[in-house]
This record gives C-alpha cells, sequence and structure tokens, in this order.
C-alpha cells in the first residue's frame, strides 16, 4: 500500500446465508463476493466492471460498510474501518459517499431538493439552518442545477437532473472518495455523456477518489485510470485501464470488449463471445469459474481439438455434472420431428447424433482417440449410465480449468489477471496464441 493510497480492500468477502426451516439452518451460501482485493490512490478513479450478478453492489455496500463483511480488511486513510467507536464511524460515513443507478428511489418524494441535499449535513451535526441552505445552494450550482432548484420536488426533475441531486447530496458534506454505483445506466444515452462529465469534473474540483461500477466497458474506458473486471465474486483481471483494453489477459475481460465492438445496442454481443449467463453464486462451478463458459477454455493435453469442438465437449461433460442433460426431452423432440411415432422408438443412433447436435460436436471427431472416448460415452449416456459417462469423460478430457482456481497473478502484459493460460507449462506464448486466437475467432 502506497501514500497515495486512500482506500485498501483486501480479500474482501461477503456470502449471504441460505436458511431452512423455522431454526433457519444454513444449507448453503450465496457467495456474492468472495475474496477481493485492490487499493484506490488519491484522485483517482477505479472501475468495477462485469455483467449484472458478479457481485459489484455488494462488494460497494459491504466496503462502505452499508452491511458488514463476511471477512475481509478495509483501510481507509491507513485506519482499520470495522472496529471502529461511533464518533470514528460517522466520520468515516462523511469522508464517502454513494450514488446508485436509479436517483428516482434515493429520494424522498415528501422532501424537497433542498432539504434531501443538506440531509447528511445535518446528520454531521451542522444545525445552522442558513449555513445549511447556502452550502447545499453552493453545491447545486457546482453540479449544474441553480440555488432556485432547492425548492422543488423530485418528481418535477428529469432523471439527469435527479442523478445531479444525488450527486450534490453524496458531495456535500465534502467526502474523499465517491461510489458510483452505476451512475448513468438508468439513463437516456444523451445525459449518460454529460452526467459522466460532470462526475469528472466534480472529481477534480473537489480531489475525488471514485469507485465507478458498471457493466458498461465504455463507460469504464471513458472515466477509469484503473479497472477490476469481476466475474461471479472474484476479480479476474486488474490494471491501468489504457493497457486492459490495449491488451486483455482474460478470456472473460475480451469478450466484455468483444461485445462493445458495436455502438448500436440491438447489435451488441453478436460475435456471441459471451453465451449463457452468470452460473449462481450460491454453487459456483469449480476451478476457474469463467471454464463453463470461456472461449478459450484449455484443451487436455493428450488430444487434438477444434477449440469451438472442445468447447461443445466439455459443455456436455457439464451438461452431465449438473443434471441438465435431459435425454428424455430429447426422445420427445426427435419424436415430433421425426417419422417415430413414440419416444421408445428413437435408435441410439439417433439419439447420440442429437446429442452431438445440441452441443455443437460434429459427428464425428477428426482425432480418432478422443472420437473414441467420446463415443464410449455417448453410448453410456444413452444407455442411462450417466455417471459413468461423466466419469469417463472427466478422466479423459481433463483441463486445470475445471479443476483449479487460478490466481490474480502479473502477466507479461504488465497486469494482472486469473487465468490458466498464463501458466500453462510457463509458456506465455500459449496464452498469447489461444488469446489471439479467441479475438479473431
Ligand atoms: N441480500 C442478499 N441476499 C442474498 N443474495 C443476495 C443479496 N444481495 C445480493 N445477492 C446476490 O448476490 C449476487 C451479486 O449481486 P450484486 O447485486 O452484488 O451483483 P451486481 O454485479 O451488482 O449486479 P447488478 O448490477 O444486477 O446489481 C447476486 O446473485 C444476487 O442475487
Amino acid at each position: 500500500m502506497s501514500d497515495d493510497t486512500l482506500l485498501s480492500v483486501h480479500d474482501l468477502t461477503k456470502h449471504y446465508p441460505i436458511t431452512e426451516g423455522l431454526l433457519a439452518r444454513e444449507v448453503g451460501r450465496v457467495r456474492a463476493v468472495d475474496g477481493i482485493s485492490f487499493d484506490i490512490r488519491r484522485g483517482e478513479t477505479l472501475g468495477l466492471v462485469g455483467e449484472s450478478g458478479c457481485g459489484k453492489s455488494t462488494a460497494a455496500r459491504s466496503l462502505l460498510r452499508l452491511e458488514p463483511p463476511t471477512d475481509g480488511e478495509i483501510r481507509f486513510d491507513g485506519e482499520i474501518v470495522g472496529n471502529q467507536t461511533d464518533d470514528e464511524r460517522k466520520r468515516f460515513r462523511r469522508r464517502t459517499g454513494i450514488i446508485f443507478q436509479d436517483p428516482t428511489s434515493s429520494f424522498d418524494p415528501r422532501l424537497s431538493i433542498g432539504e434531501s441535499v443538506a440531509e447528511p449535513l445535518a446528520l454531521h451535526g451542522l444545525r445552522d439552518h442558513d449555513r445549511r441552505r447556502s452550502l447545499v445552494e453552493t453545491m447545486l450550482a457546482e453540479v449544474g442545477l441553480s440555488a432556485d432548484d432547492y425548492d422543488r420536488y423530485p418528481h418535477e426533475l428529469s432523471g439527469g437532473q435527479k442523478q445531479r441531486v444525488a450527486l450534490a447530496r453524496a458531495l456535500v458534506s465534502n467526502p474523499e472518495l465517491l461510489v458510483a454505483d452505476e451512475p448513468v445506466s438508468a439513463l437516456d444515452v444523451s445525459v449518460e455523456a454529460e452526467i459522466l462529465a460532470l462526475i469528472e469534473r466534480l472529481q477534480t474540483t473537489f480531489g475525488l477518489s471514485i469507485l465507478l461500477i458498471s457493466h458498461d466497458m465504455s463507460v469504464v474506458r471513458d472515466v477509469c485510470d484503473r479497472v477490476a473486471v469481476m466475474y461471479l465474486g472474484e476479480i479476474v483481471e486488474r490494471g491501468p485501464t489504457e493497457a486492459v483494453f490495449a491488451d486483455p489477459q482474460h478470456p472473460y475481460t475480451r469478450a466484455l470488449l468483444a461485445s462493445m465492438t458495436t455502438p448500436d445496442p440491438t447489435r451488441r454481443g453478436e460475435r456471441a463471445e459471451l453465451s449463457g449467463t452468470v452460473p449462481d453464486p450460491a454453487d459456483p462451478p469449480p476451478g476457474c469459474r469463467f471454464h463453463t463458459r470461456c472461449p478459450a477454455v484449455i484443451q487436455p493435453p493428450d488430444y487434438d481439438f477444434d477449440q469451438q469442438v472442445w468447447r461443445g465437449i466439455l459443455d456436455l461433460r457439464i451438461a452431465l455434472r449438473n443434471r441438465t442433460l435431459d435425454t428424455e426431452r430429447l426422445r420427445t423432440r426427435l419424436v415430433t420431428e421425426g417419422d417415430a411415432e413414440h419416444a421408445d422408438e428413437i435408435s441410439g443412433a439417433e439419439l447420440r447424433t442429437a446429442i452431438r447436435a445440441a452441443h455443437d460436436i460434429p459427428d464425428e471427431l477428426h482425432d480418432a482417440n478422443a472420437e473414441q472416448v467420446l463415443s464410449a460415452a455417448l453410448a453410456e449416456i444413452v444407455a442411462g449410465e450417466l455417471a459413468t459417462a461423466e466419469e469417463r469423460l472427466n478422466e479423459s478430457f481433463a483441463t486445470i480449468c475445471c479443476r483449479e482456481q487460478p490466481a490474480l497473478e502479473e502477466t507479461e502484459a504488465g497486469h494482472r489477471a486469473a487465468c490458466h493460460l498464463h501458466d500453462v507449462g510457463g509458456e506465455s506464448s500459449t496464452a498469447e496464441s489461444v488469446l489471439s486466437g479467441q479475438q479473431n475467432g
């Protein structure tokens, strides 16, 4: 931690217990945030980016102690946040501010704009009404509103104006850290740029450090000095924004970047880099959490697959593991599509072909040894021996991605990523060729 570090987050963890029965017995845990670490320096903006459900908002609430973390250490200006006295806690609150995605729900509709913005001042003990009013009016001017707006009510304002008021309220007590949780995602595109520019201006005026949370890589690129990419409760890549955008080292970051290549929102993701959704954080996949969706997942060493075919085989393996391979449904579908009248008339060969097709696996693999393993597993699946098939695929087609959790480590590019591609026999050329294959594919 260097001298200019304002906030230091180490191994922050937030699990929500899943309970059952009258005695609220714990039967599981939602691992919303699972051991993340980062620093924010004075005057810098760190972007926390990832798809919906990756744990970004939970991380923000936990580090501000709006809810208690399960584990980890937070230091603000060198002091541990957590075991503070009431006064210290109050001081920490005054030195930090937060704005949320939906400015409408953050206001009490019965309070005027000015009263809302003045609330933190009253809370922090400023009793002089005139002084409060004068500070609020100055703050309203700072965010591009006017003193006359003091007596207006939230329903009279547009979404963009409300976000300006939210900023005024977050900054009125002169904090050093602002957490902006999806500050523009509920706003029209035309207003988005205005609010982002305002945040940047306020950062300079007030010398703020900012944690900007967004699912949108283009927002992060425009505003942040450094970026931390979050996936399923973990940080998978972290570094200066320019470096991460120029040379992303994690397949997830590459996929997020690929989905923003077109400015037309209706065509985003057309390159289908990122299929599926974020898995359930109550039951995260073993090994690398991204392996269930990763386009660059590492192949087993003794076989030679086309990368997309390997992805399909792994999907089949995962479907067996998750018990989601529904052969009965496939049989029924074949009946509706074909000549057979009953599901039991569907031959094993037809079903095997259908399973391959459902996972984009060709009718025959070009690697004869791999084909032998797959054929045997498919025969077992058709015979209803799913556990045996799963074991066969696991043993023959083993990959480190399903087995071991990668650490967030320095890469050749000079910033950190948590991906086994960077430690395959220490050969960074392997990582480079596979990752660039993903980018070009
Ligand atoms: N109070 C809670 N109890 C149980 N699970 C929760 C709670 N709050 C959040 N979660 C779960 O934790 C995971 C992370 O949620 P979180 O809102 O932090 O993600 P996010 O990346 O900010 O996504 P979004 O942008 O959609 O809010 C989700 O699966 C969510 O359902």
